[in-house]
């Protein structure tokens, strides 16, 4: 079928498409104007989009796939100049960035019509120029900023060690004040001390920021963060003292030189070490300026909050190719005689992709959420107001960690949902799975990081004990020593407050396994090791109690004012997410709420029921993600839904396709075949 498109453009969509877009019963823009907070973003989205796409410079003609690792790199290291140029040229002025720079999510979405993988300058990006704008003084600032935002000089941020990733008070390399010259000299000591993994390091970046342990007039005063330049300016040489190289073949990231630095006596100036938080004086003297020593921390806090908008993403992506490809795919025969029918109308298929798209949504809203959370302990921060900041601690560490690992799984799910054709590589599915399941690992692994918000929770349970005041997302704790189970209640409030009540309880047993081991005469440290599985569970049951709540308020807010068959899908879908957990999770409400057997049975009901509900508007709420094409990437997931017209078409760019007899098979096949190898 022909249709007319808005810009004038004539395309053919496949018929089942045509059908589900015209079943969907609500106001496809209204929703994404939710999503993107605001009327007023979405136009300035598109107008981003259209500057930077729509001239073309983004595609490849080869696919990246036939390239050679080296041939992928170059070509991405040539995108992401174009992408930088016009980020800088064109886009960065306009109203409405100044906040997000660089990191807003308009620059992220067209970063992928860009990169399959990813950018080299990522972590400049994403790491270098926050790191400087958060650890400099103002006249650091003035000195590197300018320079970082104009490309001059590009970087990155180098932590991790071969030895040491997770426990950073435990990294080797060392910087050494020299009070003669006025210098740091930069070593490692030891192979363990190599630094490893940084994005862009490999081979792109000239500059770096370094984490290591700062000594001078004999003391270790711990981690500092360091500007150290590793590469020539004109010749792009390493320095002396400096060995760098890249790491190697990854799962994923393979466009994003990952690579590895050794410092040999290495010497930088004094003023290259970042000293907002704590300085060290031209006669060695070390003076400490922040009240919270993990402010040096302070990048790491930032990229996990912009992660968990980096989950919405990806899975609305991934969903859309599900969704799309699942109104296209018609398959198996239920009942006789009957025409096969599309996979989106299997219960199970709707049971795979619909929590996906719920999900997708909570974590977009979660993230919103999460990101005006930072910005106000950011201000307190600057205000010398500190206590905020073990909350904001708390929630981006658990936050991160669980929306990463839910957003892998998912996107593995919506892969299993376009069967075989979802493990094709011009599925997009694969990249944009090998892409995310890093972030569960990287900028803190999950379990650490739910341990850290663990402690967080440990402590905040010793207080509502002593009945003082807890900040808001704990203060669910007070209601945990209610003696009574209050009656099961099935609304969207009533199984927020169960999950609650899961979150207390689970704290309240770890507390007692804690204090059970210290009873039998442990240690803290080993009472609280040996209650480490509960702990990391606690600490998820309380994000995921967090998540509900803000999901479920948000929705009712941001569709306040909307028309009711959108206030009423958004609805569905938050309701459909509670009751996706509440049956996830009946173990947990068995245990500590009054749930019953029958309740059980309803809830699996209402579930299904809303499954059904939701399945007319299943293809025009992805629609409402608004992603571009170019964007997608997929074959499977186009707008057209050109599903087998599009496989063809990529299949044929094989280059073993370019010639009808490979000449392996002169060379090695045929002389097996015919007994003479
Ligand atoms: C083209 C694209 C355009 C734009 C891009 C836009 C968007 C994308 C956004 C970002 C993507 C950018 C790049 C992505 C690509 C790859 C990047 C990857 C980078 C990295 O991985 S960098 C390395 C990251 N490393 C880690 O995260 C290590 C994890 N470890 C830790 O954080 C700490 O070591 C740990 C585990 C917290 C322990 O630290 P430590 O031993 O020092 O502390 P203690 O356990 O003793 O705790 C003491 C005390 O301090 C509290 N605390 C710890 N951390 C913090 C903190 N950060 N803030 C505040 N407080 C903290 C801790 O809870 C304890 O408190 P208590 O005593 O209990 O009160
Ligand atoms: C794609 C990618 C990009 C990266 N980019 C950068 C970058 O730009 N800059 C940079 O500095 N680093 C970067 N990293 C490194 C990354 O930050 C670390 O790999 C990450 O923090 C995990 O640390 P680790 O590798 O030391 O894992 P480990 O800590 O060694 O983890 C191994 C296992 O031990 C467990 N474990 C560790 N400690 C504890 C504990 N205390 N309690 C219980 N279990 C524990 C973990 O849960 C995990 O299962 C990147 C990594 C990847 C994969």
């Amino acid at each position: 079928m022909k249709i007319k498109m808005l810009a004038g453009k004539t395309i053919e969509i496949n018929v089942d498409l045509v059908k589900e877009r015209a079943k969907c019963n609500f106001n496809i823009r209204e929703v994404t104007h939710i999503l993107d907070g605001g009327e007023k973003n979405t136009i300035q989205r598109k107008k981003i989009e259209d500057i930077s796409l729509n001239d073309g410079q983004s595609r490849d003609v080869i696919p990246e796939e036939y390239l050679s690792p080296k041939e992928r790199y170059e070509n991405a290291v040539k995108k992401s100049c174009i992408y930088a140029r016009i980020i800088k040229t064109e886009l960065m002025n306009m109203t409405g960035l100044e906040t997000l720079g660089f990191n807003s999510p308009v620059f992220r979405r067209i970063a992928d019509a860009y990169f399959k993988e990813v950018t080299p300058l990522l972590a400049h990006f994403g790491m270098f120029v926050p790191t400087i704008m958060g650890q400099c003084t103002p006249e650091q600032l003035a000195h590197w900023l300018p320079r970082a935002l104009n490309f001059e000089i590009v970087g990155t941020y180098v932590q991790t060690e071969l030895g040491h990733g997770t426990f950073i008070r435990g990294l080797e390399t060392t910087a050494t004040y020299d009070p003669q010259t006025e210098e740091f000299v930069l070593h490692s000591p030891t192979l363990s001390s190599y630094k490893w993994w940084a994005g862009g390091l490999g081979k792109t970046v000239n500059y770096c920021v370094v984490v290591a342990q700062l000594y001078t007039k004999g003391v270790c005063h711990g981690v500092h963060t360091f500007i150290v330049q590793i590469r020539d300016e004109e010749t792009h040489m390493p320095l002396p003292g400096i060995r760098v190289g890249d790491i190697g073949p990854k799962m994923g990231y393979n466009t994003g030189d990952n690579g590895f630095l050794v410092f040999n006596h290495h010497r930088i100036p004094r003023e290259n070490m970042m000293m907002k938080n704590a300085q060290v004086l031209k006669d060695g003297t070390y003076v400490k300026v922040a009240r919270h020593e993990k402010l040096t921390y302070g990048t790491m806090v930032y990229v996990r909050v912009m992660l968990v908008n980096e989950m919405a993403f990806n899975l609305a992506k991934a969903v859309t190719i599900a969704v799309r490809y699942s109104a296209v795919r018609r398959q198996s025969q239920p009942k006789p005689n009957q025409p096969e029918p599309q996979v989106l109308d299997y219960l199970t298929q709707q049971h795979k992709l619909f929590i996906c798209i719920a999900t997708a949504h909570a974590l977009q809203f979660t993230s919103d959420w999460l990101y005006k959370t930072f910005t106000s302990v950011l201000a307190d921060i600057r205000d010398d107001k500190i206590d905020t900041l073990p909350e904001l601690h708390a929630l981006s560490s658990c936050l991160k960690a669980i929306c990463t690992s839910d957003c892998a799984a998912f996107i593995e799910i919506c892969r299993f949902a376009c069967g075989g054709h979802g493990y094709m590589a011009s599925s997009n599915l694969s990249m944009i799975y090998s892409y995310v399941s890093a972030t569960r690992t990287y900028e803190g692994d999950y379990t650490v990081l739910l341990l850290q918000t663990a402690r967080f929770l440990v402590k905040a349970w010793e207080q509502v004990e002593k009945r003082r005041p807890v900040t808001s997302t704990i203060s669910y704790l007070s209601h945990a020593f209610d003696k009574l189970k209050k009656p099961w209640d099935g609304s969207n409030e009533g199984i927020i407050r169960a999950f609650q009540r899961v979150a207390a309880g689970k704290i309240s047993a770890c507390i007692n396994c804690i204090r059970y081991h210290q009873k039998s005469g442990k240690d803290f440290e080993d009472a609280w090791q040996l209650t480490t599985i509960q702990l990391v569970a606690a600490a998820e049951a309380h994000c995921r109690a967090v998540i509900y709540d803000t999901y479920y308020n948000e929705t009712i807010r941001l569709t306040a004012s909307s028309s009711p068959n959108v206030k009423s899908v958004m609805e569905q879908l938050c309701t459909l997410y509670l009751l996706y957990w509440s049956l996830e999770r009946t173990g947990d409400l068995l245990r500590f709420t009054s749930l019953s057997e029958k309740d059980i049975f309803d809830l699996q009901q209402r579930y299904e029921k809303m499954l059904a509900v939701i399945r007319p508007n299943a293809v025009g709420l992805v629609d409402a993600f608004d992603i571009r094409d170019e964007i997608l990437n997929s074959t499977l997931g186009a707008y057209d839904g050109r599903v087998y017209e599009r496989l063809m078409e990529e299949a044929l760019k094989s280059p073993l396709n370019a010639e009808p007899v490979n000449s392996s098979f002169h060379k090695h096949l045929k002389p097996f075949m015919q007994g003479k190898l």
